[in-house]
């Protein structure tokens, strides 16, 4: 078994990210908490007490705030795996849990709490519930009266790998004002089997993971039996199972049941390939008291477990009294399983060391003839198989050693089993009846052909005797240095046995016809329900089981000594009726009478032992009391014996031989009925087969209807997510449009508002005598901002200026050189006296000059001492 993990947890740690579906969500960062669970072997750490040991949670925290920070992720899901394939590469991290809260998340609704939990790797168990802790000026606060709910909470079912794809549970929001109630205790039967891999390992391990969920009591163990693959029609053969029950009381939900036995399933290497394939592991919930549910995840009552002799067989071993609710008594149930036939081996106490003992097992069975295949088809082959000597088992000479009788297979046996009449004879008996060498031709006859009679149900009498007490079965007294039957009582499902057959007292109550009532262990676990503990010893890796039927068992009365007269039977009766009165018929097929003096005579070395029909016998009952003869073991003259002996000992000789014919007559009509129960009971079995088939294909085609359902709601879901986005998408692009177009026909109706730019010209005014250039003799010549060659600076003085309406535009003179210094005094107040009256001069400082958008014209003096003069054309005002 693996080292116990223990859980280190990390709640609530904060960082900020650019995560989310949206645009803007990767603009801005946003607050996203983090919880951490990890499963980790702390057995060094916490000997050494050195924190190289363990795992840090500081670095922890630095690399879980690191994933939040780093590149964008659009799902939570996404980032709750960044964090775990972070924190798994840890090689001391054997297990985690990651809950991702996206607390800001966009949502128009008012909510909580957004989150995802992811777990990875080996997280047996479940997470301890942990009390949020508040700090008040640096002290713990007292903690809150409600219970916490969510993370590890016990209301809260932590998503397990195997069912990330079903919806979550919702958990029941506690307030404080909501009383903690104490959930209602449910009884539960869990299943567990499996073929691929060590699986009495894998399923002891599945038991300790159950045993450490909080919530969840395990009361008992069953047995550990190994059963023959049951198969779907034409489904290739397989390795036989391992399979137990346990029982045990929960105050999980069925559903929360079922999430930790899946957890633990992954945990344990289940795969799913093919339906009923081969497994590591399968848990089965059969049963939790009187609860049905009906979803399309779980079916509570199991909906196959009563048609399954590997689920019901060891459930029985520990409950003997168990029903299926719905269904009936397991017990009932069981007889009427197709697979009875398929149980192989049985281990007691396989908990403790449960290695060695499938190899211990194959050893076994390989010794028997069994391998450890099992044959195809739902109809499950023979299985018995014994060996027939007990050398022949491995480990068997050795007397210490507990006996492995197998299940005794009803109804049908592969091989003929070495049973007749004459078993049936205690031992004595059949000494003394047994033919010497010379005895009768007729009696040799007689007693080779009881010989080979195999014992018939029908000759199970009516009433119970110490013969036919339960469990002398004589198979075992084929093997009498092994523990049998006699030694150890087999143990009625219904009725306790007394501890020796041969003291039961005549008035035992008769045994349900129930086929497989007594299967039942030698060896039981300490258990609640009442079990037996009969005497064998316990040894090596667990205890083998040893199986006996009980003869109750109409399928089982093949093996069960009946018919054939007795110390105890026949004979008693009739020495009881000679000594006490008129013989009384009994409903056996022969009395033990004809006895005639005149053959003993002159055959000396006969044995006086007759069996002469019965209804001869009751020809004249009367005078068997009349005539006074008694049956004195010997000698008895019968009373209808005619005068001549020789014809006597002829007629004698004629009825036994009819005698003989009329009963190998019966026999052969017997064995015909035989024949035909048998193909009916063949077909039964066939018909239930084919009916579990159907009812799997269909519960497997419903499976993969709803499955194919939740895969196109996730689809249609993530469809209905892009195109969410898309829209938000295009209504981003389209609020940015109509933006931009905004912004257009602003700057349109500024445009329409806005007078038409004027026609410009531009003239050069003559610069006035006394301005600063004016003596300047090198001027360029000028050009005019339409390029217009206008001369010389004294060919331009000599121009006049045009005669522009300057009165009817805002003219402005700007001498800029107040800036430049190289002239303080205002240009305009120079060119004023050349302008026509009204123009208005001034600096003009409140808007930039030359743009042509200006109101105003503009002059200024320029490098070659020329003024430029802007005007609007008159025509354009
Ligand atoms: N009572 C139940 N116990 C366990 N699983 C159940 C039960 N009822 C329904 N299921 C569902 O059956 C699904 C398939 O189970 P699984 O693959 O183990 O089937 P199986 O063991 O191969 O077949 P079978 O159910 O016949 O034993 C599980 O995922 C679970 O959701
Ligand atoms: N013997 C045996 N056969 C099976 C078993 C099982 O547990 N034991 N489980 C099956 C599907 O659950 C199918 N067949």
């Amino acid at each position: 078994m693996s080292a116990k993990l223990d859980i280190i947890t990390l709640r609530g740690l904060t960082a900020e990210g650019i995560h989310g579906v949206f645009e803007f969500e990767h603009a801005a960062p946003q607050p996203f908490v983090i919880d951490i669970a990890l499963w980790v072997d702390t057995t060094d750490a916490i000997s050494s007490d050195d924190i190289a040991d363990t795992v840090s949670y500081a670095d922890v925290a630095n690399d879980v705030v690191a994933v939040v920070e780093g590149p964008p992720a659009h799902l939570i899901e996404t980032l709750a795996q960044r964090i775990s394939d972070v924190l798994l590469a840890n090689p001391r991290v054997e297990g985690l849990e990651v809950t991702v809260h996206k607390p800001q998340a966009p949502l128009e609704q008012e909510f909580t709490d957004v989150a995802v939990t992811v777990r990875r790797g080996n997280t047996p168990g479940t997470i301890a519930r942990i009390r949020d802790i508040t700090v008040v000026d640096g002290k713990v606060a007292p903690e809150a009266d409600e219970p916490l709910v969510g993370f590890g909470g016990p209301d809260e079912a932590p998503a397990l790998p195997s069912l990330v794809e079903s919806p979550p549970t919702p958990a029941a929001p506690l307030t404080p004002q909501t009383p903690l109630q104490e959930p209602q205790s449910h009884p539960f039967v869990l299943a567990l089997g499996g073929n691929v891999g060590d699986v009495p390992v894998t399923l002891a391990a599945a038991v300790s993971h159950l045993i450490d969920i909080p919530r969840i009591h395990i009361h008992d163990v069953s047995p550990l039996l190994r059963t023959h693959a049951v198969l779907a029609p034409g489904q290739a053969p397989q390795d036989d199972h391992w399979n137990a029950v346990i029982l045990g009381s929960t105050t999980l939900t069925p559903h929360e049941l079922l999430n930790h036995t899946a957890g633990i399933e992954a945990a344990l290497g289940r795969e799913r390939h093919e339906h009923w394939g081969p497994r590591s592991i399968d848990i089965d919930i059969i049963s939790m008291g009187d609860l049905h549910v009906s979803d399309a995840t779980l079916t509570i009552p199991h909906p196959r477990a009563h048609l399954r002799a590997f689920v019901l067989a060891p459930w029985l071993l520990i409950d003997p009294e168990a029903t299926l609710p719905g269904f009936g008594s397991i017990d009932d149930l069981l007889s009427r399983t197709a697979d009875l036939n398929g149980i192989v081996d049985a281990v007691d106490d396989w908990l403790e060391s449960p290695e060695g003992i499938q190899a211990e097992s194959d050893s076994l069975v390989a010794a028997g003839g069994h391998t450890r295949e099992s044959s195809p088809g739902a109809e499950p082959q023979p299985v018995l198989n014994e060996p027939s000597t007990l050398a022949e088992i491995p480990g068997m000479s050795d007397p210490a050693r507990p006996l492995v009788i197998p299940p005794i297979a009803v109804p049908e046996i592969a091989q003929p089993l070495a049973l007749s009449r004459l078993d049936r004879l205690d031992p004595s008996s059949k000494a003394s009846l047994q033919p010497d060498q010379g005895a009768d031709l007729l009696w040799h006859k007689v007693w080779n052909s009881w010989a080979q009679t195999p014992i018939e149900p029908e000759d199970i009498p009516q009433q119970p005797t110490a013969e036919n007490e339960p469990g002398n079965v004589t198979r075992q007294r084929e093997t009498p240095s092994v523990t049998t039957a006699q030694d150890q009582p087999p143990v009625q499902a219904h009725a306790p046995r007394p501890a020796t057959p041969s003291s039961a007292p005549p008035s035992s109550p008769p045994v349900p016809a129930s086929p497989i009532a007594a299967v039942s262990p030698a060896v039981s676990l300490p258990r609640q329900a009442p079990t037996p503990t009969p005497a064998a010893s316990a040894q090596g890796n667990g205890h083998r089981l040893d199986f006996v039927v009980s003869p109750g068992n109409p399928a089982t009365s093949h093996e069960t000594r009946q018919g054939v007269p007795s110390r105890t039977e026949a004979p008693h009766t009739e020495v009881a009726s000679a000594a006490e009165g008129p013989a009384v018929a009994q409903p056996l097929p022969f009395q033990q009478v004809l006895v005639d003096d005149a053959v003993l005579e002159e055959n000396p070395g006969h044995r006086p032992m007759r069996w002469a029909p019965l209804q001869h016998f009751d020809a004249d009952p009367s005078g068997a009391a009349g005539s006074g003869h008694a049956f004195s073991g010997r000698t008895v003259n019968h009373p209808s014996v005619p005068g001549s002996r020789a014809e006597s000992a002829v007629a004698d000789e004629a009825r036994a031989r009819a005698e003989l014919e009329r009963i190998e007559a019966q026999r052969a009509e017997e064995a015909r009925r035989r024949a035909l129960r048998q193909e009916e009971e063949r077909r039964e079995r066939e018909r239930l087969a084919q009916e579990e088939f159907e009812r799997e294909r269909r519960a497997q085609e419903q499976y993969q209807r709803e499955r194919l359902a939740r895969e196109q709601r996730e689809i249609a879901a993530r469809e209905a997510t892009r195109l969410q986005e898309e829209a938000v998408r295009a209504e981003t692009a389209r609020i940015e449009a109509e933006r931009i177009a905004a912004q257009a026909r602003a700057a349109a109706e500024r445009e329409a508002t806005r007078r038409p730019l004027p026609k410009r010209t531009a003239q050069y005014a003559p610069l006035p005598e006394d301005g600063p250039r004016a003596s300047s003799e090198n001027l360029t010549r000028g050009h005019g901002v339409d390029g217009a060659d206008y001369g010389s600076a004294a060919e331009m003085g000599e121009r006049p200026l045009p005669q522009w309406d300057f009165s009817s535009a805002k003219v402005t003179i700007v001498d800029d050189s107040s800036e430049g210094g190289r002239n303080a005094t205002p240009r305009a107040s120079l060119l004023a006296p050349d302008l026509p009256e009204g123009t208005l001069t001034g600096a003009v400082t409140d808007l930039p000059s030359a743009t042509g958008m200006l109101d105003r014209v503009t002059m200024r003096p320029t490098a070659t001492g020329m003024i430029p003069v802007v005007k609007r054309d008159t025509q354009h005002p």
